[in-house]
């Protein structure tokens, strides 16, 4: 197992992403939202955008798995090899890509995408899946790790308020590759969950790093406001 991914075995991978027009969304504010998390502990950082990952890059030494969302698409998550090639660019150790079943806006297959990277970066591949199926598709197309991130995402993926933990304890009975569990982790019990059921590491955003969020599930609890 390459250096990178065995320090990441049975850790907490934090991603430190805002979202178009949020008053976060700039890369320095990212930089120091990662600074923040590596204070706490965490083991590696996923983030998202070219500037966002330079800086995280330059500031800390740990592992940074990198994804670029663009475009209005179905797949947005590193949807071409172009902008694959441009996220190991940045000195990410792992290139975060779509690895859902559908077309790519460049026509290429995952298999043709993850061998490109492997040749011409020597960076990582993580494969965003959101079935069991689709898992295994990647792990067979090359994909040196597989993530849950999809799940509940895709249209015909399992939805709920929680995370798919049947499919990361599935993926990771299965694949011959490590398993990430990672989208709607919402608790730390939730987080040893997952590791407990075979995830190699997890991945947390939401939960820590996207204030807007955490407040709505404060407020919503909270109720009308009393007149
Ligand atoms: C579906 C999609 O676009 N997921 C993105 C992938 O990078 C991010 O928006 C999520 O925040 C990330 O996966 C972490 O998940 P959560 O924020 O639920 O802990």
């Amino acid at each position: 197992m390459s250096p990178v991914l065995a320090a990441l075995r049975g850790r907490l991978v934090v991603s430190c992403q805002a979202y178009p027009g949020e008053p976060m969304r700039h890369p320095d504010t990212m930089r120091r939202v990662a600074q923040a998390v590596a204070a706490g502990g965490a083991a590696g950082i996923r983030a998202q955008g070219l500037e966002d990952l330079r800086l995280i890059r330059a500031a800390l030494d740990l592992p940074l798995i990198g994804l670029w969302k663009d475009g209005d698409g179905d797949v947005f998550i590193t949807p071409t090899l172009d902008h694959a090639l441009a996220v190991a660019g940045t000195g990410a150790d792992v290139v975060a890509l779509d690895a859902t079943g559908r077309p790519r806006p460049d026509g290429r297959t995952l298999a043709e995408i993850v061998r490109a990277v492997h040749e011409r970066t020597g960076r990582l591949v993580m494969a965003d899946v959101s079935t069991y199926e689709e898992g295994v598709a990647a792990a067979e197309a090359g994909a040196d790790v597989v993530g849950t991130t999809l799940a509940g995402y895709t249209p015909y993926s399992r939805t709920g308020p929680g995370p798919d933990l049947d499919l990361v304890a599935r993926l990771s009975t299965d694949l011959p590759v490590p398993v990430i569990a990672e989208g709607r982790i919402h608790t730390p019990g939730q987080a040893a969950e997952a590791l407990l059921r075979g995830a190699h590491a997890v991945v947390v955003g939401t939960a820590i790093t996207h204030p807007t969020t955490v407040t709505r599930w404060f407020t919503e609890a909270c109720g009308e406001p009393v007149r």
